[in-house]
């Protein structure tokens, strides 16, 4: 008998036009898309949230017959109602690109997708160098931080993160900060599994990529490639959103005089009275490269 009670879910997985849904109570379903919803111009991805119907078949199976409107919408791959987004950067190799990590990290917030920072490789760092111990503390001024190594398994911060409150958390990071060895020791074979399965699917240029959640212990983590340089361009970001990269410095701009101040330069700006620690300084420096890469870049496609 065909249940036509609609019912709520979201699409954890997509591959070739099949999908697994995660309903309301948990239960994972094989699910296929009413044929109006396929053909929709934007198309269903993981994330989304929808309507389903179980079909007569199997008790398992069900038809996606609508979805929600999209809260956010990550693109590079389509991730849809994105809660939290964890930049892993690297305390060593590859060095940090405070430019692009701004531009993600500003992206990210206008969309209301919060932001976690995972420092990985802390086994390279020694007494010395105390590396890791700056870093968060330059960072920890505006993000919850984590420091990890993959590598000696040292992810505490980590999992006590995912067992705090369902999220749904997309993973990113410049391509060589970690991320698949993170994910391998996080998930283990479930992900290695998917990893083989995308390298069986390349097929010259064209390369397959299927995205998908992992569930880790409270949270849905879903991986994506790193972002370039090239991608940072087409974000398009106005001077006025650089301080929204910056939450910590974003919370004096209510005080400063002038009411569109840029906060770079100005007499009786808030922020800039603000930056007494040579910590916070610094903070404003690359605020300040930001603003005016975003300055230069707009001049580039403004004709
Ligand atoms: N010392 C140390 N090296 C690590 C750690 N995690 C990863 N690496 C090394 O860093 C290099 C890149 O690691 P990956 O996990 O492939 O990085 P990725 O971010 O997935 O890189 P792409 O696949 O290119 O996007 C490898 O040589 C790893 O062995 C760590 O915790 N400590
Ligand atoms: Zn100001």
């Amino acid at each position: 008998m065909t249940t036509e009670k609609r019912q709520t879910a979201f699409i954890a997985k997509v591959l070739n036009g099949l999908f697994t849904v995660i309903t309301v109570e948990g239960r994972e379903l094989s699910a296929t898309a009413k044929g109006n919803l396929r053909y929709h111009k934007s198309p269903l991805c993981v994330g989304d949230e929808i309507d389903y119907i179980l079909t007569p078949q199997a008790e398992t199976a069900a038809q996606i017959v609508a979805c929600r409107q999209r809260r956010n919408m990550l693109l590079r791959p389509p991730l849809a109602n994105i809660d939290e987004l964890w930049l892993v950067i690297s305390l060593f190799e590859p060095e940090i690109n405070f430019l692009q990590l701004d531009a993600v990290i500003c992206q990210a917030l206008q969309q209301q997708i919060k932001i976690r920072l995972l420092l990985s490789k802390v086994d390279l760092d020694n007494a010395e160098q105390a590396r890791s111990t700056y870093i968060s503390s330059y960072f920890n001024q505006a993000f919850k931080t984590a420091i990890i190594s993959a590598k000696m398994q040292q992810l505490d911060t980590i999992t006590a993160w995912c067992r705090e409150k369902e999220l749904k958390v997309a993973l990113s990071g410049l391509s060589g900060v970690g991320k698949s060895t993170l994910l391998n020791t996080l998930l283990g074979s479930e992900y290695m599994l998917t990893q083989s399965l995308s390298s069986k699917l390349k097929r010259g240029k064209q390369t397959t990529r299927h995205s998908q959640f992992f569930s880790c212990g409270k949270i849905w983590l879903a991986d994506t490639p790193g972002f370039s340089a090239l991608d940072i361009a087409k974000f398009r970001l106005r001077p006025a959103e650089a301080i929204l990269a910056y939450p910590d410095l974003a919370e004096f701009t209510a005080e400063c005089y002038f009411n569109n101040c840029s906060h770079t330069h100005e007499p009786k700006c808030a922020v800039i009275a603000a930056c007494q620690s040579p910590l916070i300084r610094e903070r404003w420096q690359n605020y300040c490269n930001f603003y005016n890469y975003i300055v230069s870049e707009e001049k580039k496609y403004v004709y």
